[in-house]
């Protein structure tokens, strides 16, 4: 049988901190359902203090929050928990997704399975991956990434080219649309609609993907997580730098875009039920 790494639980758990999706007044009842759930279990429940403004609420900064409660619960989809999981990343706090989203692949638990799902977490039933994250620099900014880092042209009527290094040593230079460096988690979203592979999360490995190559040589690359990777802008239009979809940074010719694996993971909280290749059919269509 296949040992399950990673499976150090939360202990004695008193607190949760809730974000809400943005822009989505309307789930102020869903969020005090959520709330009514984990007290019934003597959980508390606090809020942040941007979801807490949406809905009228008092709530807590998110790195008072970190400070005060022992998880973190995302409610909304798939942007809302990267999010969520990028900016409290250095306060190391595990994350629940609640799936209210469209697709909702990485969120977890539907509002249905959330009082099985507490009556389990208060019996230790449940699982917590230690997922891959990357971190990046791009001229004196430094961020993290989830999913991805896509390094895009800025202008949709020109290719842009892009020189990669490892350790310092040339190993390809792209002309095309862009380049995606993706963790595995983030395998199954931008990567996966330009034909790169996907990476089981619990992998340690960049994968490096060209976005529509002129050329019919170039192919995906997964490579080990160890590595340290440069990718230098060579057009002079410079290009766009987006972070899990959601943060935008600007890179001139000749500035180069740094990436390397961080030195922690992301801590996810799962139903102990939860099977990835089932994620996979059931969102994805895997298989079928
Ligand atoms: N053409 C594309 O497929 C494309 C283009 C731009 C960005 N993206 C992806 O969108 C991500 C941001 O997601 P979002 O929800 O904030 O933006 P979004 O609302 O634009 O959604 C993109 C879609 O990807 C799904 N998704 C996100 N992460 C996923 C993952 N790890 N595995 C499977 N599906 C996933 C989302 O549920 C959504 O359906 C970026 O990290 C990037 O990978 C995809
Ligand atoms: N904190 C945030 N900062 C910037 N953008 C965000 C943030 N949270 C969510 N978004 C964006 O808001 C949009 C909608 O949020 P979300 O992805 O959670 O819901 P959805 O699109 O309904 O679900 P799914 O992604 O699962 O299909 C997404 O494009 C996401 O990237």
């Amino acid at each position: 049988m296949r040992i399950e790494k990673n499976i150090e639980l939360l202990t004695n758990i008193k607190s949760a901190g809730i974000i809400l999706k943005p822009s989505s007044p309307e789930l102020k009842d869903i969020y005090l359902e959520i709330k009514a759930l984990f007290e019934e279990a003597n959980i508390n429940i606090y809020l942040e203090d941007n979801s807490a403004n949406m809905i009228s609420l008092k709530g807590y900064s998110l790195e008072e929050l970190c400070q005060k409660v022992d998880f973190l619960i995302s409610v909304g989809g798939d942007g809302t928990l990267l999010s969520v999981v990028r900016k409290s990343f250095k306060f190391d706090k595990a994350v629940l997704g609640i799936n209210l989203g469209t697709l909702g692949f990485l969120t977890d638990i539907s509002m249905e399975q959330l009082p099985q799902f507490i009556e389990d977490l208060k019996n230790n039933i449940y699982k917590i991956d230690n997922r891959m994250m990357v971190e990046g620099s791009v001229n004196l900014n430094k961020f993290v990434a989830f999913n991805d880092i896509v390094i895009s042209r800025k202008s949709i009527s020109s290719m842009i080219k892009i020189d990669g290094k490892i350790d310092g040593k040339h190993f390809n230079s792209y002309y095309g649309d862009g380049v995606i460096i993706s963790t595995p988690t983030g395998s199954t979203a931008y990567n996966l609609s330009v034909g790169g592979p996907i990476v089981y999360p619990l992998t340690e490995a960049f994968i490096v993907t060209p976005v529509a190559p002129h050329s019919l040589t170039q192919r995906p690359l997964v490579m080990p997580a160890d590595f340290e990777i440069e990718f230098k802008i060579i057009d002079n239009q410079g290009a766009v730098v987006i972070v899990d979809g959601q943060d935008i940074y600007e890179v001139e010719q000749n500035q180069s875009i740094k990436i390397k694996i961080a030195n922690k993971k992301a801590k996810m909280i799962h139903r102990i039920q939860r099977n990835y290749f089932e994620v996979l059919n059931e969102k994805l269509r895997w298989g079928n």
